[in-house]
């Protein structure tokens, strides 16, 4: 469903030149979930970026549902393509409602039926038909990013990208939000890419996952790995034993105790 091969990106030139992505290939198959992990301004967010067109100097190949992705995208192979963002508050525009929010992707794509698509989506994403003319500031977190999950889904995309869809909000509601993502890829066989700095994010969602550190893939490891923490990479180990963290850390303390 999606390939990626070669892609790299700099920013500036010269002395201050960032090679923000250094020959990165990947593959997620039809309906998989795939997890780009990685410290802050390891890469992760400038590859979906590439894909839906906002960083537009990549160099390398990107192949979307068997079509070769141009540089400069257009309105009909958007559609396809949808991206959730870190911050549902600051993605959401603070003077429309979650109606007029909803229907602006279908009106710029020229679907039809806007009230039926707008009543089902509403309930697709757990929130009724009285959250329709309500504002982003009468919502909570969760709620603003179900908002934008759904403005995402009313397009019946196939592809959905995730950066950070869960990072602004506290950890029951996090929790939530991956349980509905979950749910809605099974519903409409979707494929993610998500985003996260946290291996266990990730790990709640996706199949296969890739460990980025400093504009490269240094691994990618598989559920199993996952779960078993049978992984090469110590940057990755790393990451693995932050993931399994905090019970561990507390388990030690109480021994040392003890
Ligand atoms: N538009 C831009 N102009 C200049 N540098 C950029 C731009 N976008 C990203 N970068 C740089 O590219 C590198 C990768 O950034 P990116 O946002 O992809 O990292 P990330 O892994 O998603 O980090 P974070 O988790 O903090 O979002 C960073 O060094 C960043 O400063």
């Amino acid at each position: 469903m999606i390939t990626i091969e070669n892609l790299g990106i700099q920013f500036g030139t010269g002395q201050s030149a960032i090679r923000a992505l250094k020959d990165v290939n990947l593959h997620v198959g039809e309906g998989e979930s795939y997890g780009l992990v990685g410290e802050s301004g390891s890469g992760k967010s400038t590859i979906l970026r590439a894909m839906v067109g906002i960083n537009a100097h990549w160099t390398g190949r990107i192949e979307v549902d068997g079509e070769e992705l141009s540089h400069k995208r257009t309105v009909a192979s958007r559609k396809h393509m949808q991206m959730v963002f870190q911050d549902p508050y600051g993605s959401l525009h603070p003077r429309r409602t979650i109606n007029d929010t909803l229907k602006e992707p279908l009106i710029i794509h020229k679907l039809d039926n806007h009230d039926d698509r707008i009543v089902s989506i509403l309930e697709e994403v757990g929130l009724g038909p009285d959250y329709r003319f309500r504002y982003p500031h009468q919502l909570s977190g969760g709620q603003r990013q179900r908002v934008a999950i759904a403005r995402a889904l009313i397009l019946e995309p196939r592809v959905i990208l995730l950066d950070e869809p869960t990072s602004a909000l506290d950890v029951s509601v996090q929790a939530e939000i991956l349980n509905l993502l979950s749910a809605l890829r099974k519903a409409h066989g979707l494929t993610y890419i998500m985003v996260s700095h946290d291996l266990a994010v990730v790990g709640h969602l996706c199949s296969k996952i890739a460990v980025m550190n400093r504009g490269e893939i240094i691994e990618e490891i598989s559920e199993e790995q996952l779960r078993s923490g049978d992984v090469s990479h110590d940057y990755t180990r790393q990451l693995w034993t932050a993931s399994q963290g905090y019970d561990r850390a507390a388990l030690q303390s109480f021994k040392e105790f003890a």
